[in-house]
């Protein structure tokens, strides 16, 4: 459906993303692991565009105790950001398209010796009806958040930054294993299967191996950080689905 000017391009990039799940082999099409943590594992492929570092980042993971909704609830939702999200320096909501779609307004911490970065995207969180199921698993329901760069008239560029390119998505699917006696579905009962993709043009020169340390070292942090957010912001609340 159609609610705002960005509605088609969101369209467009949650159906590239949605082909995601057919779970095809990361380790296979030229991915390469550089982190391994339990049941997160992280993806890179070496992409160089314009003599920019732009590499793409895979990661997945599998969490329990929470819900596919509540992990992209608290991706999306602006208010919480700042609990998670530890590179982020300025913060803003230029613009609400509808209860689920923001554009927003960030810069991150600046690394010696690169200029400092902004990014201005549009953040959606949608859900996605009958999802391509993959192997035997059946899923209870799955969500997305797609982050993409987009232009606004309001933003307000913090002087000095350099203007990142953002394509990212955080795909989250929720598997329930019904209780043996019958009971209520618990949160004991829950996994949540997450694909998370990240393709970042840093919009400007910055040495390749200060770029590759940064994403080998911030994607595995952040997915941590955020999944641990979200088990203990959730564990006394009643169950979003
Ligand atoms: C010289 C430094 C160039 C890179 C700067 C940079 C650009 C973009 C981004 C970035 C990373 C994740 C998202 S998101 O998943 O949509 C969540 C919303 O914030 C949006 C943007 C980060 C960072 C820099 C650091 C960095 C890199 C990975 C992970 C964490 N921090």
């Amino acid at each position: 459906k159609v609610t705002h000017e960005h509605s088609e391009a969101l369209n467009q990039r949650i159906k590239e993303h949605l082909a995601l799940l057919d779970h095809s082999d990361p380790d296979a099409n030229g991915w390469e692991q550089i982190t391994e943590d339990g049941e997160m594992k992280v993806y890179r492929k070496e992409l160089v565009q314009d003599g920019l570092i732009c590499d793409p980042l895979k990661a997945v993971h599998s969490v329990g105790l929470v819900t596919a909704k509540e992990m992209c609830h608290y991706f999306w939702f602006p208010d919480v950001r700042r609990d998670w999200e530890e590179t982020v320096d300025v913060f803003d909501v230029l613009e609400t398209l509808d209860e689920a779609t923001t554009i927003n307004y960030q810069t991150h911490k600046q690394v010696w010796p690169a200029a400092q970065r902004d990014c201005l995207y549009l953040s959606s969180m949608v859900k996605v009806d009958n999802p391509p199921s993959v192997g035997d698993k059946i899923p209870h329901d799955t969500w997305i958040v797609c982050n993409f760069s987009v232009d606004h008239p309001e933003a307000n560029p913090v002087s000095g930054c350099v203007r990142a390119l953002i394509e990212v998505a955080l795909i989250c699917q929720t598997f329930i294993t019904l209780p043996k006696d019958g009971g209520p579905i618990t949160r004991d009962c829950l996994q949540c299967d997450i694909i998370y993709v990240a393709n970042v043009n840093p919009g400007g020169w910055a040495p390749a191996s200060v770029l590759r340390s940064i994403y080998k070292r911030e994607y595995p942090k952040f997915l941590n950080r955020f999944t641990n957010y979200v088990q203990q912001k959730t564990k006394d609340l009643k169950l979003l689905f």
